[in-house]
């Protein structure tokens, strides 16, 4: 990342991210100028993918690349001096998916973990008492509990929402409990075979989900291809008997229950919590039901801050972007600046200048960083 390259104007550097899919030469099109004060600061290059690496399959945008009407909807968190929200807010939701948002996404799902100085950023996070911060994933009950066994006052959510342990307690509560899992056995059945066929891919079991994942698959085995032909025979064999849906992630096809997602969850958040400044960052598909249930709140919408980290079309719900996961906990970095600080007025500007230019710890083990 380069921080010393600037484009012309933020809008045109946003619809061109928008209009073209992350190649080599769009790389090319930035501009390297003096900084100019009067602009915002600039972000990472915006066309850079951490997925869209030589061999990587994943090179494909999650979403649609333009609005029909041509407008950005989307714009650089950089540009929505968030703390002038956060800093007079009394009780502040923050809610942050995991892989590809606070972790880099790495080809072993078990190699992507946080650096210690994250951990102690987030602990100082969740600590301060206007705060209730969530880790929304994905991801399975242990993995989660290990990974943030030492932050007690972190909420967590795994599964997509089929489970959640809420600030404090050492209980998962079971939000699946009630519901048939007998599609399971299908699914796993049907993942199965495609993992033995598809050299390099393999399921993830989870106890709500079944995941099979083809990051590591090789190029010659086609896995995109195979990943459509797997989804389609789930489709018509599984999901027209049972109430499952089946989802595209980064390089997983994913089967869960219809009424498990990050929505219901984040619209229980906001019914028992009632706050009035709200922060939500995801990278993927299953995060745009969060962007929604956040949409469709009552919190006053200049208070609630929805960002899409990495590469994106114009599809999402988020209104926001942040380039990468440094940058997200570069924000969480700043966040926990401004209380230290106690700027609550939220001018902000000495905290926000240092945004894009410090150092912040290691965000993860760097040996399996696959970029
Ligand atoms: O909701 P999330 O926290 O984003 O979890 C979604 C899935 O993330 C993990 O897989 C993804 O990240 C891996 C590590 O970077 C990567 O290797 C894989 O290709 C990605 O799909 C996790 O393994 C899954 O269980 C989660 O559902």
């Amino acid at each position: 990342m380069n921080l010393m390259y600037k484009e012309k104007s933020v809008k045109t550097r946003a619809l061109a991210w928008h209009a073209q899919p992350p190649t080599q030469d769009t790389k090319q099109v930035h501009i390297k100028e003096d900084p100019d004060p009067s602009l915002p600061t600039p972000l990472a290059e915006p066309y850079f993918d951490p997925e869209d690496t030589p061999g990587s399959i994943h090179d494909i945008p999650l979403y649609s690349s333009m609005p029909s009407s041509g407008e950005v909807i989307v714009r650089p968190l950089e540009d929505a001096n968030i703390l002038r929200f956060y800093g007079p807010a009394a009780k502040r939701l923050l809610l942050f998916d995991y892989d590809g948002t606070l972790a880099d996404i790495v080809s072993n799902p078990t190699q992507a973990l946080l650096g210690a100085g994250v951990h102690e950023a987030i602990s100082e996070l969740s600590i301060n008492p206007k705060n209730r911060v969530y880790i929304i994933s994905g991801r399975d009950r242990k993995f989660l509990q290990g990974e943030f066994c030492h932050t007690t006052h972190l909420g967590l959510v795994a599964e997509h929402g089929a489970f959640i342990r809420v600030p404090t307690s050492t209980e998962w509560q079971n939000k699946c409990q009630k519901y048939d899992m007998t599609w399971k056995d299908p699914v796993e059945f049907k993942m199965r075979e495609f993992e033995r066929s598809v050299p390099g891919s393999f399921v993830d079991e989870k106890t709500a989900a079944l995941a099979w994942h083809f990051r590591n698959v090789d190029g010659i085995y086609a896995p995109r291809d195979q990943a459509a032909k797997l989804k389609t025979s789930l489709a018509e064999t599984i999901t027209s008997n049972w109430p499952v849906t089946v989802t595209d992630g980064k390089c997983v096809v994913e089967a869960r229950l219809e009424c498990i997602h990050k929505g219901q969850i984040v619209r229980d958040l906001l019914r028992d919590f009632e706050p009035d400044f709200v922060l939500c960052a995801g990278d993927d598909l299953t995060d745009e039901d969060m962007f929604q249930a956040l949409d469709d709140s009552d919190v006053l919408k200049s208070n609630v801050f929805t960002v899409i980290v990495g590469s994106h079309g114009s599809d999402t719900h988020a209104r926001w972007y942040l380039p990468n996961p440094e940058m997200v906990i570069r924000n969480i970095f700043m966040l926990n600046r401004a209380d230290r600080s106690g700027d609550i007025e939220g001018k902000g500007e000495p905290l926000l200048n240092g945004l894009y230019s410090g150092s912040t710890p290691p965000l993860v083990h760097r040996t399996d960083l696959i970029r």
